[in-house]
């Protein structure tokens, strides 16, 4: 078998190679209206937002990063012709049209596109007044669905890519998300893995599909080391997910052992990196908030299903699993309660790693980024004024695909 492109086998290697979405127009189709569920709270500004998001990859690259564009990415493979199409039949279905005619049309719509366009509509959705005006027969669906603004919804989380896919060891999980604001996006994923030749899709084996029932979402899955993966059971990851993926590296990977970390279903805590992350060989910060309501479960190979046995606490776990004498939780929020929820909120404990003991973070998080420094943690600040408005940080605006 021929060496794949994908290698991760901790969060804090001295990243290589990363995957991003630059945030485009497909945030201008956010309104107050469909803000709840397309997964927002608040309607960002696009110009100051990609301002941001520039200088986010620029830290990256500075430091030696390869950073590679989802969107660049897939409109590569789409200049091949089958792929195109198999690829806009997959699209319109997933549209929900409900009217097998226009449906036709509509592929033909897209077909007639460019590669480039193509993606622009694939991700910044198709506004039906973007659409040419064709006598076409109405069906009931067309008439209920009337007021709906899109033929194609826009997919605003997009330049959350943590979500969407994980690497892990030479391998890759194709997430299968919660809600069907996000179902598209791993589909793109799918197709990026199985054309781009960038993924080498025989050599590189796939841990989950986005097409199974049970979700798992990106910022829930963290590889700790070489043989230990900790994946969060949240609002966005199932128990049953866990599972699954957990006997398929125990099985085909060299993954040994898995902690499930169960934390409150809720909306401001939905992944694991939003209240936990590693930014050391034996450091983490997490947020006092729930430190105590988190359940661990150590999970190793068994017969058809893993073995499953609850631990103590999260930091036994930790511990036992990764075989250090003592790991130290850094509390985000530098030890006032408001302050942390506040910054929780803004996401001071969604670190990216860059190398041990180096992360990446919001600037307004500042007694979160002070406590780290405080710990002896290089803390390189980015601005996300408008990043931050989707809810997610550092960790997860990046998908590594390579540490050393
Ligand atoms: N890894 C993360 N914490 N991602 C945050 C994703 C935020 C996004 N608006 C969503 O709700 O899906």
């Amino acid at each position: 078998m021929t060496e794949g492109f994908l290698n991760i086998n901790s969060e804090i290697g001295k990243l290589k190679a990363v995957l991003l979405h630059r945030p485009g127009k497909e945030l201008e189709r956010l309104t107050p209206q469909y803000l709840q569920e397309l997964l927002f709270d608040d309607i960002p500004w696009l110009k100051k937002m990609r301002e941001e998001h520039n200088k986010f990859a620029k830290v990256m690259k500075d430091r030696g990063c390869n950073v590679y564009y989802y969107e660049e990415l897939l409109e590569e493979i789409l200049v091949d012709k089958d792929v195109k199409e198999n690829f806009v039949k997959d699209l319109v279905k997933n549209c929900n049209i409900d009217n097998g005619e226009f449906e036709g049309t509509l592929i033909q719509f897209l077909l007639a596109k460019n590669s480039k366009d193509l993606v622009e509509i694939a991700i910044v959705g198709l506004h039906k007044k973007d659409f040419p005006d064709i006598d076409r027969e109405l069906h009931l669906v067309d008439y209920i669905r009337v007021d709906y603004p899109f033929y194609i919804n826009p997919l605003p989380n997009l330049y959350f890519t943590r979500d969407i896919g994980a690497t892990i060891g030479q391998g890759l999980s194709i997430n299968k998300m919660k809600t069907p604001a996000r179902d598209r996006e791993t589909m793109f994923l799918k197709y990026i893995y199985q054309y781009n030749p960038l993924f080498k899709g025989e050599s590189t084996p796939l841990w989950y599909d986005y097409k199974e029932t049970h979700s798992i979402e990106g910022g829930d899955i963290l590889v700790l080391s070489d043989k230990v993966v900790a994946i969060g059971c949240s609002e966005r990851t199932s128990a049953a997910a866990i599972e699954t993926i957990s006997q398929r590296l125990f099985r085909e990977g060299n993954i040994e052992k898995v902690i499930a970390v169960e934390i409150p279903f809720t909306r401001a805590y939905m992944h694991l990196d939003t209240v936990f992350t590693m930014i050391d060989y034996d450091k983490f910060t997490i947020y006092p908030g729930v430190e105590d309501m988190v359940r661990a479960y150590e999970l190793t190979i068994g017969k058809t299903t893993p073995r499953v046995k609850p631990k103590e606490n999260l930091k036994d776990a930790l511990k036992t699993a990764l075989g250090l004498p003592s790991v130290a939780f850094i509390q985000s929020g530098g030890g006032d309660e408001i302050t942390a929820a506040r910054e929780q909120w803004n996401d001071s404990t969604n670190t990216l790693a860059i190398a041990p003991g180096v992360v990446i973070t919001y600037d307004r998080n500042e007694a979160s980024n002070a406590t780290l420094r405080k710990n002896g943690i290089e803390v390189i600040e980015i601005e996300g004024s408008e990043l931050v408005r989707g809810r997610g940080g550092p960790r997860c605006m990046s998908m590594p695909l390579i540490r050393e």
